[in-house]
């Protein structure tokens, strides 16, 4: 069996009693989308931010492609190949999207900040930035100002910031948030083709995107995961539709 990208083992995390994360266990393989839901307060944004490296668990191990990552800063495993998306929006908006891209390109360099301008005329780093635009559809609009890009559209340009780092994993935090129909229906099909690049660990609450797009779902509750499987087998997974105590699971709610 091939190694997972990413596996995350026995994670555990507690806030004084509280138990956010409770020996979690799960993995993420070359070409899937696997998403992790659970109600509000499940414990999902801990469980992120663990990974990501801006808390560090209490127990366990987080391996990136073989290699324990658990002691490295967000910054080291940003450049090892983790990279997420959506927490905290970095773009600046009076530059075009072509610069922010490039800007994005140049932190994966671990270049130190040059001159704007010595920066811009990089043709290395300029490939790098359109390669990435042309990947999330947004190569059209190089030359836009961010500011005046929908707001799909800067989801969008988000992830191609992300795509520079050359990712072998994206995290990705509610991809779908304030998007309404048709950003979603934009950033769906997106989704779907990077899964090819770098998976997906995917925390959303809009229970329709993840029906489409998981091809795997994990579900926390209280800390831990109680199911992985299958959309189909969670949607009719009786613990599942406990937990949700007749949540919307997608078409067959209960
Ligand atoms: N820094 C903290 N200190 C104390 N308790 C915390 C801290 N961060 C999170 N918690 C608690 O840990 C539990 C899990 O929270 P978390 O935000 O990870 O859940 P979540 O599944 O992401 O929720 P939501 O879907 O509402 O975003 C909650 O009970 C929350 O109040």
């Amino acid at each position: 069996m091939t190694e997972p990208v990413l596996r995350i083992s026995g994670i555990t995390k507690s806030f004084g009693a509280l138990r956010a994360s409770e020996d979690v266990t799960l993995d993420l393989c070359a070409g899937e989308i696997h998403a992790l839901i659970g109600p509000n307060g499940a414990g999902k944004s801990t469980l992120i931010a663990q990974i990501a490296g801006a808390l560090a668990p209490d127990s366990g191990t987080i391996k990136l492609e073989g290699r324990d990552v658990t002691a490295q800063s967000t910054v080291a495993r940003a450049r090892a190949g983790l990279a997420r998306t959506f927490q905290i929006s970095s773009l600046a908006m009076e530059d075009t999207v072509l610069q922010n891209a490039m800007l994005g390109a140049l932190g994966a360099r671990q270049g130190r900040l040059g001159l704007f301008g010595s920066v811009m005329r990089d043709t290395g780093l300029r490939e790098t930035a359109r390669a990435a635009l042309d990947e999330v559809g947004l190569g059209e609009f190089a030359g836009f100002r961010v500011g005046d890009l929908s707001h799909g559209q800067r989801r969008q340009l988000e992830v191609a910031v992300a795509l520079t780092l050359k990712p072998r994993v994206l995290l990705m935090d509610e991809p779908m948030a304030g998007l309404g129909a048709e950003g979603t229906a934009q950033m769906v099909p997106m989704l779907q083709r990077l899964k090819h690049t770098a998976p997906i660990l995917l925390i959303e609450h809009d229970m329709d995107a993840v029906f489409q797009l998981a091809d795997r779902i994990s579900v926390l509750v209280y800390g831990q995961i109680i199911a992985t499987d299958a959309p189909d087998a969670i949607r009719t997974d009786p613990r599942v539709r406990e937990a949700y105590l007749g949540d919307d699971l997608g078409e067959d709610a209960v």
